[in-house]
């Protein structure tokens, strides 16, 4: 995969009151570490999805990568620009390339401003001349299937199917290269899923977009992405092709949570590949490897080291100094 945008090294944490961060970390610096040298690649035209528990820095992640968190370092590069250092304005560009479409769309929009005027409010944030602002907002409601009446509505107004397309309308508004999905499926009918999903598949080939699907939902993964990321404790544990990880999953995390799926036939549920244990608290990360007090197979290194991300001969990037073998499980 040539990789079209590239996150290397990624670094974020959040500064906590000092009251707080006393307590918690023991006097260190005021700091929660909550991304640790997070490196991700995406292809252009392709789907990535990212999945992992939650708490494992999902978000994080994909506020950073849409310039929306400055990095304390790292970099990002998209189509060859890279965009580094946490005052870089570049960021401001990265915000226009990379889009994200909100999981509750609704309530991340003003429930006073009349849809027409939410869907082309990212040309005023932005300052860019439209000319007739409702025109504009017709247009977009076409692209998404909506009727273009729709632009006198209040966001009250709208089902959840019909929000979670004013969403996509307005993250795709500055036709941006990159949308960033968080959970776009989740709270909506079956029916109305697989509506959305299609939706979002036609405008990706139309608009040449490449996507980052945010989600705990492994059943949308699996049908809608080609690139699978895995994160834990707010680093990426494996990345490669979906369809190969599901498969055969490298990482002991990556297999405990696709087994943790409830399987349909109860013989060939494995309850004893559940993962163990709760996700340990950021204040209180674990020596060497983070998944060690969970993983059913870490040995001596594993408490005591800490894996590098590696690139394995078949292309697949993992953390782990222990990969599963096709025979293991
Ligand atoms: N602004 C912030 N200040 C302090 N801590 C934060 C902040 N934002 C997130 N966190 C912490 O960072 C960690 C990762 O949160 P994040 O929302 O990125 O995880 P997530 O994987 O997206 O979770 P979920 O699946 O529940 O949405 C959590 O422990 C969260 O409490």
């Amino acid at each position: 995969m040539t990789a079209f945008l590239e996150v290397r090294n990624l670094d974020v944490s959040f500064v906590l009151p000092r009251s707080i961060s006393s307590i918690l970390l023991r006097n260190k610096a005021p700091g929660l570490d909550v991304l640790q040298n997070v490196s991700l690649t995406l292809g252009k035209g392709e789907t990535l999805g990212l999945v992992g528990e939650s708490g494992s820095g999902k978000t994080t992640l994909a506020r950073t990568i849409t310039g929306l968190i400055p990095p304390q370092s790292g970099t990002i590069s998209l189509g060859g620009r890279v965009v580094s250092g946490n005052k870089d304005k570049a960021f401001h560009w990265l915000r226009r390339e990379i889009s994200m479409m909100f999981q509750d769309p609704i309530a991340s929009l003003s429930p006073r401003m009349r849809i027409g005027s939410l869907i082309t409010e990212p040309f005023i944030i932005n300052d860019i001349s439209i000319g007739n602002r409702w025109e504009k907002a017709e247009e977009l409601l076409d692209m998404v299937g909506l009727p273009t009446e729709f632009a006198n509505r209040y966001p009250h107004e709208l089902s959840g199917g019909q929000a979670r397309r004013v969403g996509v309308a307005r993250a795709l508004a500055l036709l941006p290269k990159i949308v960033i999905a968080d959970e776009p499926t989740a709270g909506l009918d079956v029916s109305v899923q697989g509506e959305i999903l299609n939706l979002m598949t036609r405008l990706q080939e139309e608009l040449d977009l490449s996507y980052i699907i945010v989600t705990h939902n492994l059943a949308v993964v699996r049908h809608t992405t080609t690139q699978l990321a895995i994160m834990y404790l707010g680093q990426i544990v494996e990345q490669g092709p979906t369809d190969d990880i599901f498969e055969r999953p490298s990482h002991p995390y990556t297999k405990a949570l696709l087994d943790s799926e409830p399987h349909p036939d109860p013989a060939k549920r494995r309850d004893d590949l559940q993962i163990k244990g709760e996700i340990p608290s950021l204040f209180l990360r674990p020596t060497g490897c983070d998944f060690h007090t969970r993983c059913s197979f870490a040995q001596d290194k594993c408490r005591a080291v800490e894996p590098d991300f590696m690139t394995t001969e078949d292309g697949r990037l993992l953390r782990c100094h222990f990969p599963l073998q096709d025979t293991d499980g």
